[in-house]
């Protein structure tokens, strides 16, 4: 049986272990978050951020991105964070503006951007078009009135059906294994990014998840182009 594309972007986020890490990546990962967020139960410090960093590294999995996940910092405090913690990416989850991506985009050259939105309707998705020249992927997540992410909950996949935009784009909020199949099937992204949905609490991952995750994968039959 046909698979389904080797080329989906799979993240899996809010690591606080170094090891949890490391297994992680072995099983299949192409990213590794860390939410730099102070709110968030599942905050790193930008020297544990650079302690996983290094076990990935020396681990042999430097091709894996190094994720970190920020909520309308100062440019000056991210850019303090990206460069301690060795970080590839830069996933920005907040209310910050093109301006301000395009200003990132200055002082970190080599470094990817992605811009989070919390979608609750069609206004919240037509809000995305500002940015799709600034940044290098779109990630959609679903909307919470007081949690800016990791809350498990699940956009109107329907609703993303027809959603085609110039850039790569991931789907995040409340993926799990057992609903991986009909999200991919509804909604075709390039991505997709995992927090609460492969933990046993905050920070904490599940090992025996994170690689049903990626069996599962392996066994969807290949979907239709959409
Ligand atoms: O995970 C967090 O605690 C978090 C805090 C602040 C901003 C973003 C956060 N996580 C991101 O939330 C989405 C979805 O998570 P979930 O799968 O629904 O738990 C994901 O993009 C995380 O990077």
């Amino acid at each position: 049986m046909a698979c389904v594309d080797s080329s989906l972007w799979v993240k899996i986020c809010g690591l606080t272990v170094p090891g949890q890490a490391v297994e992680i990546a072995r099983q299949g990962a192409s990213a590794i978050g860390f939410i730099s967020a102070p709110k968030s139960p599942r905050y790193v410090t930008p020297l544990q951020i650079q302690a996983i960093s290094e076990a990935l590294l020396a681990a042999g999995y430097d091709q894996v991105e190094r994720v970190g996940v920020f909520v309308d910092a100062s440019l000056d405090d991210l850019q303090i964070v990206a460069m301690t913690g060795q970080l590839t990416t830069l996933q920005l989850h907040g209310q910050e503006s093109p301006t301000y991506c395009q200003q990132l985009r200055q002082c970190l050259p080599h470094v990817k951007l992605i811009k989070a939105f919390r979608i609750r309707n069609d206004t919240d998705l037509a809000a995305i078009r500002p940015y799709e020249d600034v940044v290098d992927a779109l990630l959609l997540d679903a909307y919470h009135p007081h949690l800016q992410g990791g809350t498990g909950e699940t956009l109107d996949w329907r609703s993303l059906q027809t959603f085609r935009p110039a850039q790569p784009w991931i789907l995040a909020g409340g993926i799990n294994p057992d609903n991986i199949a009909e999200a991919l099937q509804l909604t075709h992204p390039d991505g997709i990014d995992l927090s609460s949905g492969v933990e046993l609490n905050p920070g904490n991952k599940c090992l025996q998840k994170t690689q049903q995750l990626f069996t599962r994968l392996q066994q969807l039959p290949a979907l239709p182009a959409p």
